[in-house]
C-alpha cells in the first residue's frame, strides 16, 4: 500500500526557498505522488550516514508509503533545485566522492534554431552578428526536415545539460516553430515556444508581412494549446525586438497576449547600437522600455532579455509592471553588448532568471550561465569599488547560493511558474536532475573527503558539465 505516493528519495535534499534562504537537509524524505508531485519533504534526524532502517519503517508509516518505493541516494549524492548559502560550508560529509542533486534549470532566454552555430560567429556585435550569422542560419528553418533535426538536436542538448524549462525562441516559420513545439512535447521538456514575429528591418528574404504574422501567432498557439502536455509547453508572444517589428504588429500581438492570457517574450537594452536605432524609430517614446510600455507589450508576464544598459526610470517601468528580466552574461560578453548590473535589478525588487542566450551565448548549458552570471557580477563589483568614494557602497557580487536561485526559481519567477516549479515545496511539480560527481570518463569534476556539500555543489557549478547529471525529471517523468 504506497497510500498514493509512488516514489520516495531518501538522502540529501537542497533546495533554495528565495534568493536569500537556502535550505540543505542532510537526512531528507522527499515523497512523490503518482502524478509527479512533491508530497511530502521531511527532516529525517541525525547526520546522513546515520539513517537506520527503524527511522525509514517509523517514516512510511507516519506518511504512508511502502518501502518499496524508496530509492536512497549514496552518501555521496544529494537533490537539489536550489542551493545552499554559505551557512552550510562548514557541512562535511565523509567519503563525497560523488554528488546528486535533482537540480531542476531553467533557461529564460535560449535561440532554438541559433543552436546549429553555437560556438561560433562570436566575433560582432549585436546588429552586425544578427545580419551576418543570425538571419540566414534561421532562415534555413523554413525546410521543415531540417527544422526536425536541428531542434531534435538543440532541445536533447539542453536536456542533457539540465535545463528543465527553457524559453524557446523559434523563427518565423509556423511549421518549423510546431514542430519545435511537438519535439518539446516527446521529449517531456516544459517549455514556451515563441514563433518569432519580425515585419520591419530584417533582410527580405527572412520576413513576413504584419498580417501574416498576427495569423500565424494564433495559428502557432492554437496548435501548441491543443497538445496533450498537461501544460508543459505553452506558447509565447515573441516580437523579436522593437527594431523589427511595426508599431501595427506590436499592438497586434499584445491584442493576442492580453486576448489568449499568454506571456510575451522579446528583447529590451542589450546593445548602445540597439538602443539608439528603436530610439530613432520611435522618438513619441520617452524611451526603449517605453516603447514595450506604450505598446502594451510590458505586463507582469512579459520576459525581457540582456536589460543591459537601462536607465532608472525604464527600471521603474519594468518593475512597475512586474516583468521579468532574462539576464544572459555570456551573450552579454560574447557579442560585445555590455554588463548587466543584476545585482541591482534584484535590490530594485525586479524579478531576474538566466539564459543561455544561444547562440549569442556559446554555451546551452545552465552552469555555464551560472558561472558567467558571477563572473558578470564580479566585473560590476570591481568597476564600482570606487563607490565608496561617495559614500556609495560598491554592487556586491553574486554568490553561489544567489546565481543557484536564479537558475531555478528566479527563472520560474520570471516564466510565471514559480507555483508549478522552482523548488521542491509540497504541491509543485518535481523538475529535478540528478547530479553525479563521481570521477571517471575524464569528468572534470574532482571532490576529495575534505569536500563538504557546498564544495561539492560549488565544484559542480563550476567544473561540471553533462558528464555530471545522471538523470532529469519533468513532472515526476524521468526524462533523461
Ligand atoms: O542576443 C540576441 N539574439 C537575437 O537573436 C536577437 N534578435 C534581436 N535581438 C537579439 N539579441
Amino acid at each position: 500500500m504506497t497510500g498514493g505516493i509512488e516514489t520516495v528519495f531518501v538522502g540529501c535534499i537542497v533546495h533554495s526557498k528565495s534568493l536569500t534562504e537556502l535550505e540543505v537537509i542532510e537526512n531528507g524524505l522527499l515523497g512523490l505522488t503518482a502524478e509527479g508531485k512533491v508530497a511530502f519533504l521531511q527532516n529525517l534526524v541525525g547526520n546522513r550516514g546515520d539513517l537506520c532502517d527503524e527511522t525509514l519503517q517509523n517514516a512510511s508509516q507516519t506518511f504512508g508509503f511502502d518501502i518499496s518505493v524508496v530509492q536512497k541516494l549514496t552518501a555521496t549524492q544529494f537533490l537539489l533545485p536550489g542551493f545552499v548559502s554559505h551557512l552550510w560550508a562548514s557541512l562535511l560529509l565523509d567519503n563525497v566522492l560523488t554528488c546528486a542533486p535533482p537540480n531542476e534549470q531553467i533557461d529564460t532566454h535560449i535561440h532554438a534554431p541559433q543552436y546549429v552555430f553555437t560556438g561560433t560567429g562570436c566575433d560582432l556585435p549585436l546588429l552586425q552578428w544578427l545580419e551576418k550569422y543570425t538571419f540566414p542560419r534561421e532562415q534555413a528553418f523554413s525546410d521543415p526536415t531540417y527544422a526536425q533535426s536541428a531542434y531534435q538536436r538543440a532541445v536533447t542538448r539542453t536536456l542533457r545539460n539540465g535545463t528543465t524549462t527553457a524559453a524557446y525562441y523559434a523563427t518565423i516559420h509556423s511549421e518549423a516553430t510546431k514542430i519545435l513545439a511537438t519535439i518539446c512535447a516527446e521529449t517531456g521538456q516544459r517549455a514556451f515556444i515563441g514563433k518569432v514575429c519580425m515585419d520591419r528591418n530584417s533582410p527580405s528574404t527572412y520576413i513576413e508581412s504584419t498580417e501574416d504574422s498576427l495569423k500565424t501567432t494564433n495559428e502557432v498557439a492554437d496548435f501548441i494549446s491543443q497538445l496533450s502536455t498537461k501544460g508543459r509547453v505553452k506558447p509565447i508572444i515573441t516580437p523579436r525586438f522593437a527594431a523589427s517589428c511595426t508599431s501595427e504588429l506590436m499592438h497586434g500581438l499584445a491584442n493576442i497576449a492580453k486576448k489568449r492570457d499568454l506571456p510575451i517574450q522579446t528583447h529590451l537594452s542589450e546593445s548602445h547600437a540597439e538602443i539608439e536605432m528603436v530610439e530613432k524609430l520611435h522618438p513619441e517614446c520617452s524611451s526603449y522600455t517605453a516603447v514595450y510600455a506604450d505598446h502594451g507589450l510590458l505586463t507582469n508576464k512579459t520576459v525581457l532579455a540582456h536589460c543591459v544598459h537601462l536607465s532608472p526610470s525604464e527600471r521603474k517601468l519594468v518593475y512597475d509592471a512586474n516583468a521579468g528580466v532574462a539576464h544572459c552574461p555570456n551573450s552579454n560578453f560574447s557579442i560585445l553588448s555590455g554588463v548587466c548590473n543584476v545585482r541591482r535589478l534584484l535590490q530594485e525588487g525586479i524579478k531576474v532568471g538566466l539564459g543561455t542566450d544561444v547562440a549569442g551565448g556559446y554555451s546551452a548549458s545552465m552552469m555555464d550561465a551560472m558561472r558567467q552570471a558571477v563572473i558578470a557580477s564580479k566585473v560590476t563589483f570591481m568597476n564600482s569599488r570606487d563607490a565608496s568614494k561617495d559614500g556609495r557602497k560598491p554592487w556586491q557580487p553574486l554568490n553561489l547560493g544567489e546565481v543557484l536561485y536564479l537558475a531555478t526559481l528566479g527563472g520560474a519567477k520570471v516564466l510565471g511558474v514559480d507555483g508549478v516549479v522552482g523548488n521542491f515545496e509540497v504541491g509543485k511539480e518535481f523538475d529535478a536532475v540528478l547530479v553525479d560527481l563521481k570521477p571517471g570518463d575524464g569528468r572534470c569534476v574532482d571532490v576529495f573527503g575534505h569536500d563538504g556539500i557546498m564544495d561539492s555543489i560549488e565544484k559542480f557549478v563550476y567544473n561540471g558539465d553533462d558528464r555530471n547529471i545522471a538523470k532529469v525529471w519533468v513532472g515526476g517523468r524521468q526524462v533523461l
